[in-house]
């Protein structure tokens, strides 16, 4: 019986500090502290203020469709199994239908469209992903979309289009991911949002692990 060896684990989230990249006008990232050990107090506890689109994160239908169900209403199991990786890089400014591989039967696919995520600094010309090909994923089963950029519409749409093809489809969304250097290919997917009442988005901890070999 081979030894259970370690399955890779690959963590493709932002890490949350003062600084992080938000959507222009939204709230920035802060933590303050509450009690300080040594100061009378036997622990360390910190508060923290942030947008609920801060770093990786799924959006809830609540996000983009008033009175949809909220990030603590979602089922969680769209955030956790399989997925695709897609390597969508080149792809301009929104990956197309024919972009799309071989989604070898994929419930989940997270695209990749930076070469280098930029975490230092906002990126209004991300890619996003056209409202066409969040169809074409819908009618191959596909349960939940990711990717690396801010925001599956255009930082510019005031229609969301691309939003409302994923409110048509139910499907879940996770934004902000980082893939630099994930092989395109099929992983373990984990990324479970918070149960956050009321909660629009939910920061996530999104990680990739490899699958055991077939
Ligand atoms: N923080 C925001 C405030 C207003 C409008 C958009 C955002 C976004 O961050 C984009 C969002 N992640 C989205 O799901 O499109
Ligand atoms: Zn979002
Ligand atoms: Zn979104």
């Amino acid at each position: 019986m081979a030894a259970d060896r370690q399955l890779q684990i690959i963590d493709i989230s932002q890490k949350l500090r003062p600084g992080v990249p938000v959507w222009p006008g939204d709230t920035e990232f802060a933590q303050a502290g509450t009690w300080q050990m040594g100061e009378g107090s036997p622990v360390n506890v910190s508060a923290l203020t942030l947008s609920t689109h801060t770093g990786a994160h799924a959006d809830a239908p609540l996000h983009y469709a008033e009175g949809a169900p909220d990030i603590a209403s979602v089922d969680l199991s769209a955030y956790l199994g399989e997925c695709l990786v897609v390597d969508a890089r080149g792809c301009g400014e929104l990956v197309r239908p024919e972009h799309l591989p071989d989604l070898q039967g994929a419930a989940r696919v997270l695209f990749r469209t930076y070469d280098q995520f930029p975490h230092e600094a906002w990126d209004a010309q991300h890619s996003a992903i056209a409202p066409s090909t969040i169809e074409a994923l819908a009618a191959q089963g596909v349960v939940l979309i990711g990717m690396d950029g801010p925001s599956l519409d255009p930082q510019d749409s005031k229609t969301m289009d691309a939003h409302l093809a994923v409110l048509a489809a139910d499907m879940r969304v996770l934004e902000g991911l980082v893939l630099d250097g994930v092989a395109p290919g099929r992983y373990e997917l984990i990324a479970l949002p918070l149960p956050i009442v009321g909660g629009d988005a939910s920061p996530v901890r999104a990680i990739l692990r490899e699958l055991p070999d077939a």
